[in-house]
């Protein structure tokens, strides 16, 4: 039987799921959204044959896992709606949201749940996202499995055993995609500045972007010796590498990236 999944929430995460898992094969009809806006929920009935409602409730009813998809600021309203549901049928809820704790959730929804906090990120929308998974107490065996086979339809999963972490997971790997946007940015202009044209300069900032991170993946060394490797003595990238380094370019990625877990912890604080 196909597990049936309520999405609470219909947005960018909640359709890259939907897309990943209709990919692998999911049931369309055993996948049930909540989303109030109605082209949002017109547009993932025809692209993937969901049931689409405009209420959480009716949505959430009677099935096995909610994925609460929706933002931060309005999930306690959406578990406080839920509530008498959870404890009528004890699903196992996933929440995607950056900076709520399980212990928040569970107690929003009444208490005694088996909440399982996962952070995955936008690559997820084409298959090649990762996402950080904590599952608490009440949660077991069958349901860490449940979830992590979830979130594998948009990439691998990482259990993180505690959950103070997951705002390092937050600020690696869930904001991350926008570090890595943002380098594509700056070697564009740069590109552009130094003479090419926008076109050409785009492409092959794309393309060695990708190309660095296939090398990443596939081989097995670690990126210092992959660097070590393109960089020829007295060549451009020890000019450019050293440029970087004068710059404070590793503590400042340390600081951004301190900035962005800070944030998780008062975004979880700011929900207590
Ligand atoms: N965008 C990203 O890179 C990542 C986002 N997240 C988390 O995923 C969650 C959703 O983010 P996005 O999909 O980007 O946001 P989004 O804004 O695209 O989607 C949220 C959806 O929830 C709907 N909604 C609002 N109130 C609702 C209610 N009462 N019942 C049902 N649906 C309701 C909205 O209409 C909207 O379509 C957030 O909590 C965010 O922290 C997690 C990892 C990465
Ligand atoms: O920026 C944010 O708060 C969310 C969480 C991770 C990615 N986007």
């Amino acid at each position: 039987m196909t597990l049936s999944i309520a999405f609470i929430g219909g947005g960018n995460m909640a359709r890259s799921l939907i897309g990943g898992l209709a990919s692998r094969g999911h049931k369309p009809a055993a996948l049930h959204v909540a989303e109030p806006v109605d082209s949002l929920r017109e547009g993932l009935q025809s692209d993937f044959g969901v049931a689409a409602y405009g209420s959480a409730a009716a949505a959430a009813d009677g099935a096995a896992v909610w994925v609460l998809a929706v933002k931060p600021q309005v999930m306690r309203a959406v578990c406080e709606e839920l509530a008498p549901l959870a404890q009528a049928q004890h699903p196992l809820v996933i929440s995607v949201a950056a900076g709520i704790g399980t212990r928040q959730l569970d107690q929003w929804l009444g208490g005694g749940q088996a909440v399982v906090r996962a952070m995955p990120n936008t690559p997820a929308l084409l298959g090649a996202g990762i996402t950080g998974l904590f599952a608490n107490p009440a949660t077991d065996d069958a349901g860490r499995e449940r979830s992590a086979a979830l979130l594998h339809a948009v990439g691998p999963t990482v259990w993180i055993d505690d959950e103070a972490r997951m705002d390092a997971v937050t600020a690696v790997s869930g904001s991350g995609p926008a570090y890595v946007f943002l380098l594509a940015e700056a070697m564009t202009a740069a590109g552009i500045r130094q003479g090419l044209a926008p076109e050409a300069a785009q492409a092959l900032v794309t393309q060695t972007l990708l190309g660095a991170a296939t090398m990443l993946s596939q081989l097995d060394e670690p990126a210092e010796v992959l660097r070590a490797r393109v960089t020829s003595p007295g060549g451009t990238t020890q000019a450019a590498i050293e440029t970087f380094e004068a710059g404070g370019f590793r503590a400042l990625v340390d600081s951004a990236i301190a900035a962005a877990t800070e944030r998780g912890r008062q975004l979880s604080a700011a929900h207590d």
